[in-house]
């Protein structure tokens, strides 16, 4: 069978796109991500992103986000800025989009060309959010968390899907692989967790790297950033109300905190190629 794709990257975290407003999302979906993800053999991204129709009236479209493992997320922040591209370039040609997510409708506005801001609602540190368990019920800034035979200083936030955020000196001598899956199997974190490690640079610079859940090491992760820069504000580093600036392997993400803990996100949204593959 002939399946029609757009491959699209936000800061270099990829996806493939189906368009599944009409046909619904595949019944094999975890499958296909699983298979269309892998780098080398096929396609290869960090998993699917499906465009459906809406369910929130007044909004232009809903994503699924399914990691490369065919587990299915509840929101993906470089994702979403990518879908309001993509309904943009294909007949949606409105400057700002409401797009329904696991999370809740998210809006999005366009700043420039392959530009787009997201209004990316509330965060939480408290446990039950994620979940989290054997770490008491929060707010969960600064707590002990021993992984395998070290004890790390994390931070853990859900701003609709689970973080685990770590400062750290030096990002770039991380072995993410060593020890990114022991965090994100964590029998602390039941559903998994996404894992972020961060170096300061200043109070609105920072450089991060993440582990995410189901998908491994990915250049960028927008919830995972909106995460990092929440934790840093409950750690009393960031300050909340300016734009600080997070580097990642993939590009730079702006995220803003809000009154109300709410958290503002802008970065790029850029279509890499439209194609067809054979499943
Ligand atoms: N890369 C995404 C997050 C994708 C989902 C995540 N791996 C999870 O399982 O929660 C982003 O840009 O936010």
């Amino acid at each position: 069978m002939k399946l029609s794709f757009t491959k699209m990257q936000g800061c270099a975290n990829d996806y493939i796109y189906l368009d599944c407003r009409e046909s619904g999302v595949p019944e094999n979906i975890a499958a296909l991500s699983q298979d269309l993800s892998r780098r080398h053999f096929s396609i290869g991204a960090d998993g699917i992103i499906c465009i459906c129709a809406p369910v929130t009236a007044g909004a232009d479209g809903r994503m699924r986000i399914f990691n490369a493992d065919g587990s299915e997320a509840q929101m993906c922040g470089n994702g979403v800025r990518c879908v309001a591209e993509w309904l943009y370039t294909h007949g949606v040609a409105k400057e700002t989009l409401v797009v329904d997510t696991g999370s809740g409708p998210k809006t999005i506005t366009r700043k420039g060309r392959q530009l787009w801001q997201v209004e990316m609602g509330g965060y939480s540190a408290m446990a039950a959010a994620l979940p989290a368990v054997n770490m008491g019920e929060g707010p969960l800034v600064d707590c002990p968390l021993t992984v395998e035979d070290r004890t790390w200083r994390v931070t853990c936030i859900s701003v609709g899907n689970p973080h685990c955020v770590i400062v750290v000196d030096d990002v770039d001598s991380l072995k993410l692989e060593d020890i990114g899956p022991a965090f994100e199997k964590h029998p602390n974190f039941p559903e998994r967790v996404n894992t972020e490690f961060v170096q300061i640079v200043d109070s609105t610079h920072l450089k991060m790297r993440v582990w995410e859940r189901g998908s491994g090491e990915t250049w960028a992760c927008g919830t995972g950033t909106c995460a990092t820069v929440a934790a840093l504000t409950e750690l009393g580093v960031c300050p909340a109300g300016e734009d600080i600036h997070v580097q990642l392997r993939g590009g730079e993400l702006i995220i803003r905190v809000l009154s109300g803990k709410k958290l503002l996100m802008t970065g790029s949204a850029v279509t890499v190629c439209e194609g067809v593959t054979e499943v």
